[in-house]
């Protein structure tokens, strides 16, 4: 069974010229960096009017506990009209999050070149560099990441020849923690969809969505000199079944919503996020709404947020669930979705519409 991180490996992207930027060396956003003025006055105006606008709960990313009696109908219903919920009471420890945060931000002020000991390869998943979607974009973003994909202890010895296992051990403690939360929200959300793991015929899978697994993403958005010029993660979709973030106390990230623009979704002490990614978008033959979101930085603030990306192994085939009728989308392997992302971004979906 290939497993996802052989897929991105076997997907290699044109990042060889594109590394992060040193950003403490830099007092100017550079012509690089800098994005036209409109992408950020459409997320200036829609602050100006949250500010001034009570958050209700048709205006906002719904908060959903998840010991809440009705949790299915919650978590169903925030899928399908936003394709994104807060969760709390998800049972992970303050203290572990925490602790995944300040050794992301300990990664993160290293010196940049020290950090350039663990670049990903061009071929590789796992490492320090740009976000995969960079070379889609004419402009660099504010921003640099340190993916982890399977094991990280090489990565993790260029970085702390001594001094790795912890860094190690809580990457991988947070991952298990993850890997379970996002199997109880999936079984919460196929529940919604009437799919139980006893249905099995039900599923258009050869090989199961009940084994899926996991990469995580550190994401810094260093301060930056003008942020209303840049972007920290350019607008995107999650490609796999669904993303869990914690996006730390400092605000930076949006979504696109229809008809109105940019969102911001700000922080909710101790919740995590959960989206919609282009997978279960499939598999619910397009009843949920994959989310198109990104992140802006912040003038005085270094923001770190942490996102876990839970996916099917890449043989599994995925498509519209059987029980749904008029499926929306063909069915194909997750290896091969994540080929035509690599090659169309945002474009893959419609071209695996019927
Ligand atoms: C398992 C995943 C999911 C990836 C690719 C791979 C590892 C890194 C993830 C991200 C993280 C940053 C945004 C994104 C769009 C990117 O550029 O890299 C994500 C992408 C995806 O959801 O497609
Ligand atoms: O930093 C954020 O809030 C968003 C991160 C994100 O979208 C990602 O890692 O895919
Ligand atoms: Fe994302």
């Amino acid at each position: 069974m290939a497993t996802l991180s052989e897929a991105y490996r076997d997907n290699p992207i044109d990042l060889q010229h594109i590394i992060p930027l040193d950003f403490d060396s830099v007092h100017e956003l550079p012509d690089s960096h800098t994005w036209s003025d409109h992408v950020n006055n459409l997320y200036l105006e829609k602050y100006t009017y949250l500010k001034h606008t009570p958050m209700d709960e048709e205006s906002s990313v719904p908060i959903i506990d998840l010991s809440a009696p009705n949790v299915v109908e919650l978590v169903g219903n925030a899928c399908e009209t936003w394709g994104m919920f807060h969760v709390v009471n998800h049972g992970v420890s303050s203290i572990l999050v925490d602790d995944v945060e300040s050794h992301a931000q300990q990664l993160f002020s290293l010196p940049t070149q020290h950090k350039l000991k663990a670049l990903r390869a061009p071929d590789g998943a796992t490492g320090y560099g740009v976000a995969r979607i960079s070379p889609f974009f004419s402009k660099l973003m504010w921003h640099e990441g340190f993916t982890i994909m399977g094991s990280i202890v090489e990565h993790a010895k260029e970085l702390w020849p001594h001094d790795y296992e912890d860094f190690c051990n809580v990457m991988d403690n947070y991952q298990k923690k993850m890997k379970s939360l996002a199997y109880q929200i999936m079984l919460l959300i196929l529940k919604f969809l009437d799919i139980t793991k006893e249905g099995e015929e039900e599923m258009i899978s050869t090989s199961s969505i009940y084994e899926c697994e996991g990469a995580l993403q550190l994401n810094s958005y260093p301060c930056c000199p003008d942020p209303n010029r840049a972007i920290g993660l350019a607008p995107h979709t999650d490609s796999l079944l669904l993303t869990i973030l914690h996006q730390s106390e400092t605000k930076g990230l949006q979504i696109h919503r229809n008809g109105v623009g940019w969102v911001a979704v700000p922080p909710v002490s101790g919740a995590l996020v959960v989206n919609i990614g282009d997978l279960f978008h499939i598999l619910s033959n397009g009843r949920f709404p994959t989310v198109y979101h990104r992140a802006v930085p912040n003038q005085d603030a270094h923001r770190i947020s942490v996102a876990y990306f839970y996916g099917p192994p890449a043989d599994t085939i995925v498509g519209p669930l059987n029980k749904l009728p008029c499926p929306r989308y063909r069915s194909l392997t997750v290896k091969e979705y994540i080929s035509l992302k690599n090659k169309h971004l945002e474009n893959a979906l419609s071209l695996i519409k019927f």
